[in-house]
């Protein structure tokens, strides 16, 4: 495995060189509108990532998948926020952790951090936070940060604090290649699901060792480049989906420019298994007038694209 990812090729000019876009996702947590309850009754976690994919497949679905940066503008929106994606029938939720040097990101992504870290947003503040909504929602929250954060925490400290809050994923889009096997174990460890990313420049070979290592699902980037909402989905993730499904049976969810209606009934149309729409999310809450009509607008943005699925 770790041969066959030695060339990968990041699709971002990253600065450290050896740094890959190799993520190894946790994402996320599943909404599948049912609870496995656990043993305590304040304790619920939704199914798995893969268990979520495969209800939803059974139902002829596909994921609706948003991103939003924790604390953009506010904590207390985030958690709104989260609540109202919910309530609109998103079946999978990332939320970023801001971050100071967010490589992977492009201007709507990079401003809302930079928003969220002056207002002094932390990993704690958003734990926290997400300990009081994630029992209050169907569709649970995952995690998305760059890797400094974790090393600073511990990658031990960082997957059981992450796991405790009843989060299912996380989303690291920079860590170096031979940093992921470390990431993994403790991730499976503490019963996390690893989502991997691959890149419309991932060589074949790089391309099934990542399906192969994925679990839950493998996430397409639609493109190169960083995230930023586009006029249209390139037509070359139609071919993109199809190599990746002749290697796995593992659903494949498309992000990066996804920001309409009809791109995410194109994306679906391509066969993927789930659609991913970050900045057109986060430029909604993070440049509203105010708090209340960002809420507003993403609650029609996301039953506009809601209802574009099938
Ligand atoms: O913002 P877009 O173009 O809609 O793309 C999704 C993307 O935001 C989200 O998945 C994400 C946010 N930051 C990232 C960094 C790397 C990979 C993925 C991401």
């Amino acid at each position: 495995m770790a041969a066959a990812l030695k060339s990968t090729p990041s699709f971002l000019q990253l600065k450290k060189p050896e740094t890959h876009f190799l993520v190894r996702h946790k994402p996320i947590i599943i909404s599948t509108r049912r609870f496995v309850p656990m043993a305590s009754l304040t304790a619920i976690r939704s199914l798995g990532i893969g268990e979520t994919f495969s209800n939803l497949k059974k139902q002829g679905k596909v994921a609706l998948i948003p991103y939003i940066t924790a604390g953009d503008p506010d904590l207390k929106t985030t958690a709104e926020a989260l609540k109202v994606l919910d309530a609109c029938g998103c079946d999978i939720i990332e939320l970023g952790v801001p971050y100071s040097d967010p490589l992977a990101d492009g201007p709507v992504i990079q401003a809302a951090a930079t928003r969220s870290l002056a207002r002094g947003t932390n990993f704690e503040a958003i734990t926290s936070m997400l300990k009081e909504v994630i029992p209050q929602v169907s569709c649970p929250i995952a995690l998305f940060t760059y890797y400094n954060p974790i090393l600073k925490r511990g990658i031990e400290k960082f997957m059981s604090t992450v796991k405790d809050i009843g989060v299912h994923g996380l989303v690291v889009p920079d860590v170096p290649l031979e940093e992921t096997g470390v990431l993994r174990k403790e991730a499976v460890k503490n019963k996390l699901e690893l989502v991997l990313l691959t890149t419309p420049t991932t060589p074949t070979e790089r391309m099934k060792a990542i399906v192969e290592a994925a679990d839950g699902f493998v996430y397409l980037v639609s493109s190169v480049g960083v995230t930023g909402a586009r006029a249209s989905v390139s037509d070359r993730v139609q071919t993109l989906l199809r190599d990746i499904k002749e290697s796995t049976t593992k659903p494949v969810a498309v992000g990066f420019g996804i920001s309409k209606p009809e791109h995410v009934k194109q994306v679906a149309a391509w066969g993927a298994d789930g659609v991913i729409v970050g900045s057109a999310m986060v430029k909604l809450l993070g440049e509203a007038k105010s708090p209340e009509e960002g809420l507003k607008e993403l609650e029609s943005f996301t039953k506009s694209l809601k209802a574009a699925l099938p």
